[in-house]
């Protein structure tokens, strides 16, 4: 029972692409490609999920065990690698013709990657918001579409159930990990805002240094205007997003919570030299990553889905390419981490920190 077939299981991995009719010798080519490439995909999917949970369940715990960040990160970058990996493979369904697939395409109906489960999971482990969520352009919200044809419950639904009832979201660990970090002093609030305004100096004195580059450069006064403008807006924005002050609707509470999280995020990134912020750092950096991949993907599908059947309607009822687009533009999940790279600051404007010897290492402990 040690053999290479009693461990991979190739005898039943080979027997499970027969379609709908369990009937392989019925099926073109094409269509095996279509099934197979989908089965993949799945497997890469079961994979990122793992490490998303294992990620997650690091992050769950208060305090983060130092010694464990390493591990999240491990885990994170094999997430990235998983989907760089998942995003060229799009490239074999491309060899499906239009014609040759619509011969079976019609057949699939009322199917469709809506029902790919473990990629809902995936959105929902990582903290993607409902509200976000683009309408399919059909009744019911993408939990209906989990449903088989007649309404009835299905093995899809029981798995996204399941998930959005399994814990916080990594997002909202990591977050929480984060705006519990110690921002050039204690892990307070007063330090969190102390730093922001000291950050918010900094952009007082980058801005000076730009206009009076502006001046030097001979624009029209009128350009001189609007790049000034231009410039006080960004630091006006810094302002409003280090403070929290451009989200309406939250209590006290959440703001300040919101302006730790922040605060930290460009403390973080401000000094990641220090060895104490640099794995810390380094989890921020993977994050973006995943996102990023995972924003490709969504762009990479949508241009093999393109090239394969054009703009016509999906076979889930979505407008198709259009409906995918939308999700590539609009599914984001770590907002913040992003928008921090908006108002980061050269190395000689960062403020200087007071307690920097907090944050290297110390031989003698
Ligand atoms: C010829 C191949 C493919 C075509 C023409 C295609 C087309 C589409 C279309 C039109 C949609 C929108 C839903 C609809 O109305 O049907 C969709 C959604 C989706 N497809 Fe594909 N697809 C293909 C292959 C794949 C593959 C290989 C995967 C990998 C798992 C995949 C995963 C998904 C997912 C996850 C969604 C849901 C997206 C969302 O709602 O955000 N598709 N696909
Ligand atoms: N939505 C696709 C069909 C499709 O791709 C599909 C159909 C059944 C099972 C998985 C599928 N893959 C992903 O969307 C289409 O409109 O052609």
């Amino acid at each position: 029972m040690r053999n290479y077939w009693d461990y991979i299981k190739v005898e039943e991995l080979l027997s499970l692409q027969g379609g709908f009719d369990n009937d392989e010798s019925k099926l073109s080519n094409d269509e095996v490609v279509f099934i197979v490439v989908h089965q993949v995909y799945e497997l890469w999917f079961k994979l990122i999920l793992r490490e998303l949970e294992t990620a997650r369940d690091l992050f769950c715990q208060n305090p983060v065990p130092d010694m464990k960040l390493a591990n999240a990160a491990t885990s994170l970058r094999r997430v990235v690698a998983l989907f760089e990996q998942a995003v060229p493979h799009f490239r074999v369904m491309e060899t499906l013709t239009t014609r040759d697939y619509l011969d079976f395409r019609d057949r699939l109906i009322p199917a469709s990657g809506f029902q790919s489960a473990q990629m809902r999971e995936i959105e929902i482990l990582l903290g993607l918001d409902d509200n976000l969520r683009i309408p399919l352009g059909r009744e019911g919200s993408y939990m209906a579409a989990l449903r088989s044809s007649d309404g009835s419950a299905s093995p899809a639904l029981a798995r996204v159930e399941q998930r959005r009832e399994s814990g916080p979201s990594f997002k909202a660990v990591l977050y929480e990990w984060l705006a519990r970090t110690p921002i050039d002093g204690p892990a307070t609030q007063e330090s969190a805002e102390r730093f922001a305004r000291a950050f918010i100096a900094g952009h007082e004195k980058e801005i000076e240094n730009r206009i009076r580059l502006a001046k030097q450069n001979a624009l029209t006064p009128d350009d001189i205007a609007r790049l000034e403008q231009r410039y006080r807006a960004e630091i006006k924005f810094a302002e409003r997003f280090l403070q929290a002050e451009d989200e309406e609707g939250l209590d006290d509470e959440a703001r300040a919570f919101r302006r730790r999280l922040r605060a930290a995020i460009v403390f973080l990134e401000s000094y990641r030299e220090l060895p104490r912020l640099a794995w810390p750092r380094e989890v921020i950096d993977l994050v973006i990553a995943v996102e990023q991949q995972m924003i490709i993907w969504r762009q990479r599908h949508a241009r093999m889905v393109e090239r394969v059947i054009g703009r016509r309607t999906g076979t889930g009822g979505s407008a198709g390419v259009d409906y995918l687009d939308q999700t590539a533009l609009r599914y984001r999940i770590f907002n913040d981490l992003w928008a921090v790279r908006t108002i980061l600051l050269r190395k000689p404007s960062v403020p200087l920190l007071s307690h920097e010897d907090e944050y290297r290492f110390r031989v003698e402990d």
